[in-house]
């Protein structure tokens, strides 16, 4: 019994809360490196304010694994041209541009050599094409010509790139919660996201991870991103397991 709690997630020893690394030392005496066979690609997927960041930087402190945030900076600055704000004041106008931008630093990304055995990404194109870009031509942002082309682009893109990926970790969080914490973190272009959006790309999350819209490229593994910060840190280390191999155990 003792050992079977020991191994099913974070848990508390003599008050304090360790992972499961640790806790797999303590009890069988030697540390267990939680490595998959091969190298993998993980993917964060989830709305706007959902935590992906967080999980990141939580990741981040494990030896053996790169992470790679969302270029955003790049989106804000393409040879001066802020596209994000672009596309945040007038979508109609910037959408298909931004997209197209999105498409490619996501790509090249994918591409890029991996440096860690696990890489850890923030997103991935297909989230782009498979919520963004469906989001945009569903809500008219974008025309069917343009998402025409754009689609065009994304099937060659997978006909003739590797772009693997492993695990999606779909950080599953509420609108409302997602609102609250845009507000709180205050990005310039974001200020003004309605709660409508929020919704939209929930409902858009929803249709392509949970009732499978789209192709998954991956096994999806679901966290409730709704809790308050010291317990997703609990979450993360109770999926550790699952995460670092890359699989749904
Ligand atoms: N569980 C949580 N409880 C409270 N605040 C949180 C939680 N997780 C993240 N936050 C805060 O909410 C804001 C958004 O979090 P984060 O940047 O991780 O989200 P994100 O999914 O990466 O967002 P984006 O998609 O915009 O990049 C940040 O200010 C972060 O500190
Ligand atoms: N339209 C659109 N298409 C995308 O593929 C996409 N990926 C991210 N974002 C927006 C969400 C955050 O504001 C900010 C950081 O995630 O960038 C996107 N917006």
């Amino acid at each position: 019994m003792f050992m079977k709690a020991a191994f099913r997630g974070s848990w508390t020893i003599f008050g304090s809360r360790t992972s499961l690394d640790k806790a797999q030392r303590l009890v069988t005496g030697k540390m267990t490196t939680l490595r998959p066979s091969r190298s993998i690609t993980v993917a964060i997927e989830g709305n706007i304010g959902s935590g992906k960041t967080t999980f990141l930087d939580h990741f981040a402190k494990t030896k053996g694994i790169e992470v790679i945030q969302e270029p955003v900076d790049m989106w804000r600055n393409v040879r001066g041209h802020n596209t994000l704000a672009l596309m945040y004041s007038d979508p109609k106008r910037w959408s298909f541009a931004f997209q197209s931008y999105v498409q490619l630093t996501m790509l090249d990304i994918h591409t890029r050599q991996q440096k860690a055995l696990i890489r850890m990404m923030e997103r991935s194109i297909y989230s782009a094409k498979y919520c963004f870009v469906e989001n945009m031509h569903e809500s008219g942002n974008m025309t069917d010509a343009e998402y025409v082309v754009l689609t065009e682009w994304f099937n060659w893109i997978l006909a003739n790139q590797k772009v693997q990926i492993d695990l999606i970790v779909y950080l599953k969080t509420s609108p409302e919660v997602c609102h609250q914490r845009i507000k709180q973190r205050c990005r310039e272009e974001e200020k003004a996201i309605p709660m409508d959006y929020l919704q939209a790309l929930h409902n858009a999350h929803e249709d392509w991870l949970t009732h499978k819209k789209f192709p998954t490229p991956a096994p999806v593994l679901v966290l409730d991103g709704d809790h308050k910060l010291s317990d997703m840190y609990s979450v993360f280390e109770e999926n550790r397991h699952k995460i670092l191999l890359g699989q749904n155990l």
